[in-house]
This record gives C-alpha cells, sequence and structure tokens, in this order.
C-alpha cells in the first residue's frame, strides 16, 4: 500500500511531477490544489480571491485536507497540493518538496494559463503567503519548515524531464528499500 505526497510552491511542477509518479506507480492521482480550484469554481470565485476567503473560512482547508487524510490512510495513492504532505505526513511512504525562484514559477505559471508575467508572478507569490497565513493560523503549521520531506528539489534549472527522473527514482528506491522488494 504505497502512499507519496508532493507538495510545494504554486507552479514549481507538482502536478507533473506528481502525475508521472502516479503513472510509474501505477496508482491514482489526487490533486488538493485541483479539489481547491473546483471549490472556488463553485462559489463563483477567482482562484486568488478563494485564497483570501479561505483565510476566514477555515473549513475549507480543513474539508480539503479530511479528504486527503482519509484517501492517504487507504492507501495506493499520489497525494499532490501545495500543503497536503504536511497533513497527510504520518500515512505517507515518500514526501517530496519541489521549490523554484518565485520569477521561474510566475513564468511557468503564465505559460501555462496564458496570463501576463506580471499577473502570474503576483499569483505565486500571494497565493504562498496565503497559504502559509492559513497553515500557521489552522494548523500551528509553518510551510517554511521543510524537515518532514524525504526529497527537496529546486526545480528552477531542472528540465521537466530532468525533475520528473529525480523524483521517479527516488521514490522508486525509497519505496523498494522500504517494501523489499521491486516496487517500480
Ligand atoms: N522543471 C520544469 N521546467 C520547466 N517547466 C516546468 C517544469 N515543471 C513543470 N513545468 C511546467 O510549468 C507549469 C507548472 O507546472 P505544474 O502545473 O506541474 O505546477 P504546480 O506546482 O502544480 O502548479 P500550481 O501550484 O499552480 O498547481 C506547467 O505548464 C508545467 O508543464
Ligand atoms: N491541503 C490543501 C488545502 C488547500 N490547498 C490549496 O489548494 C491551492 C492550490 O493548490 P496547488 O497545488 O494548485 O498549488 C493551494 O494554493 C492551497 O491554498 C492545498 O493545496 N492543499
Amino acid at each position: 500500500m504505497v502512499v507519496v505526497a508532493v507538495s510545494g510552491q504554486p507552479g514549481s511542477g507538482k502536478t507533473t511531477i506528481a502525475r508521472e509518479i502516479a503513472r510509474v506507480l501505477k496508482v491514482p492521482l489526487v490533486s488538493s490544489g485541483t479539489l481547491f480550484r473546483e471549490m472556488a469554481t463553485k462559489m463563483g470565485m477567482d482562484f486568488l480571491e478563494f485564497h483570501k476567503y479561505a483565510e476566514s473560512n477555515p473549513e475549507i482547508d480543513k474539508s480539503v485536507d479530511t479528504a486527503a487524510v482519509e484517501r492517504a490512510k487507504a492507501g495506493n495513492v499520489v497525494l499532490e497540493g501545495h500543503l497536503t504532505a504536511w497533513v497527510v505526513r504520518p500515512y505517507a511512504d515518500v514526501c517530496i518538496y519541489l521549490k523554484a525562484s518565485p520569477e521561474v514559477r510566475a513564468r511557468r505559471v503564465a505559460l501555462r494559463d496564458g496570463k501576463s508575467l506580471e499577473e502570474a508572478y503576483r499569483e505565486v507569490t500571494e497565493r504562498e503567503e496565503l497559504n502559509r497565513r492559513r497553515y500557521l493560523a489552522i494548523y500551528g503549521i509553518d510551510i517554511k519548515d521543510l524537515s518532514i520531506f524525504d526529497l527537496v528539489v529546486d526545480t528552477s534549472f531542472l528540465s521537466v524531464n530532468d525533475a520528473v527522473r529525480i523524483s521517479v527514482d527516488f521514490t522508486c528506491t525509497t519505496l523498494s528499500f522500504k517494501y523489499s522488494k521491486k516496487v517500480c
């Protein structure tokens, strides 16, 4: 029953890496970020606006996180989300954190979402600060504390392929060692 959590800064490449790890492990990918985006859409809010709304409505993060923990307990999953690893750590075999410079992440999000560089830069920096404040207020968790992670990767100067290879190789090696058999 493998459980992998991929967290990290907005635009660092979490979804890209988590999707590939899930493919290699042949398990589903569950994204807290996607759930959070869907909730924003349902409430007719802009993504960034919803982050601010969540600040005075802690039940939003708690419902996203409860879903992540319940799914982790069921096993055989890759969980992805900016904040997810901190809450599923007790149930995860491997926790990976991705980071990159704000400039690099803004460029990637601008390209991905068809936004201006200025808008993307504002989004990635504001989202990170709003998330940091919420998690500190709700759980007393400082998302600057990366000590819970098994692997921290700065993807600023890595190609997608290199970032994927590093993350997948580490995950497969760690799982194979932990379960004393070739997992992938
Ligand atoms: N190492 C990399 N080098 C260049 N581009 C990358 C790299 N990793 C991911 N990307 C690209 O950057 C964009 C953002 O990646 P991705 O959506 O995986 O990030 P994320 O952390 O999940 O973002 P968000 O926090 O907004 O959900 C995507 O278009 C992806 O293809
Ligand atoms: N456990 C949680 C709770 C909330 N989030 C929020 O989802 C947003 C989008 O996540 P990305 O992976 O797309 O960055 C994120 O900014 C959090 O506010 C979460 O990720 N995990």
